[in-house]
């Protein structure tokens, strides 16, 4: 059996279909709210949430069946209709360079959404590519529980500080060594990553200049 390839979409603008609105479909409504995504979902009825949502204006709801039309110039597919059969079909209408999701057949989807949390820029996900959706979403809260909130102001301190070191600092060994240290879970746990960064780049440049 082949393995997957993980990615992360940048899905600005991009159409992405629904088609079922139901727990399922909701779900995966909810994850792709801050993406940009243009959401569509397409089902009879929908559930409070989604319509919900559709009032607001965050995403559209074509009360209707599915036709083969809604596919067109969509990225990204997701049948999850209670339908086996129709969810069957929703592939067949779909392009062969679609990504489609089948809720409720791991094997004949082309993609598979991880289980998955956010720190800031941090993203964590966990696949199990069907084999247990459960075991996946069990070891999404242990690792929640790991990757705590200050992840979030870690990651915005060592985005910004790679970015001065990677303009400011000439020296190649002393660029890889501070890209380095700033990554130890001192910094992580610091009161005052700032004054430490001062800190630990004057040491460091001392010894450089010494060596
Ligand atoms: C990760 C997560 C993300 C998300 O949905 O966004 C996700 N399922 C989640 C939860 C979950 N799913 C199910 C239960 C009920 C308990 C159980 O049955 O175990 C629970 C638990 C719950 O609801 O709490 C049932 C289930 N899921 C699939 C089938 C079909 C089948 O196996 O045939 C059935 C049986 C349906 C039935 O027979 O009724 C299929 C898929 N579910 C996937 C993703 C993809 C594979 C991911 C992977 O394994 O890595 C895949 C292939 C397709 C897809 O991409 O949708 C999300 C966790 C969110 C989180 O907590 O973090
Ligand atoms: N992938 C997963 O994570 C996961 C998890 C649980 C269940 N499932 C599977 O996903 C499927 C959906 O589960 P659910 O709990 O969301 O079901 P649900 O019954 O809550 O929702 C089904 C939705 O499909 C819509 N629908 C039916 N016929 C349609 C048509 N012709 N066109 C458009 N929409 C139509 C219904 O209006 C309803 O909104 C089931 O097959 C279930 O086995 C998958």
């Amino acid at each position: 059996m082949h393995s997957g390839y993980p990615v992360t979409l940048r899905l600005v603008g991009k159409k992405v279909v629904i088609v079922g609105g139901g727990k399922v479909a909701e779900r995966k409504v909810k994850g792709l709210l801050d993406t940009g995504a243009e959401v569509v979902v397409i089902s009879p009825e929908a559930t409070d949430e989604i319509q919900g949502l559709h009032r607001e204006g965050g995403i559209v709801w074509r009360q209707r069946l599915v036709d083969p039309s809604d596919m067109a110039d969509a990225l990204m597919i997701f049948a999850t209709t209670n339908n086996p059969q129709l969810n069957q079909s929703i592939k067949k209408m779909a392009e062969a360079h679609q990504l489609v999701t089948i809720a409720d057949d791991p094997g004949g989807s082309n993609f598979h959404v991880p289980a998955h949390f956010k720190r800031g820029q941090l993203s964590i996900a966990v696949s199990t590519g069907g084999a247990s959706p459960t075991l996946a979403s069990k070891i999404r809260e242990q690792l929640e529980d790991q990757f705590d909130d200050s992840y979030e102001s870690y990651l915005e301190f060592l985005s910004s500080k790679r970015k001065w070191i990677l303009k400011e600092v000439e020296d190649a060994s002393l660029k890889r060594n501070l890209l380095k240290t700033i990554v130890s879970s001192d910094f992580l746990t610091s009161a005052n990553r700032e004054d430490d960064f001062i800190r630990l780049y004057e040491a460091l440049l001392k010894e450089a200049r010494q060596s």
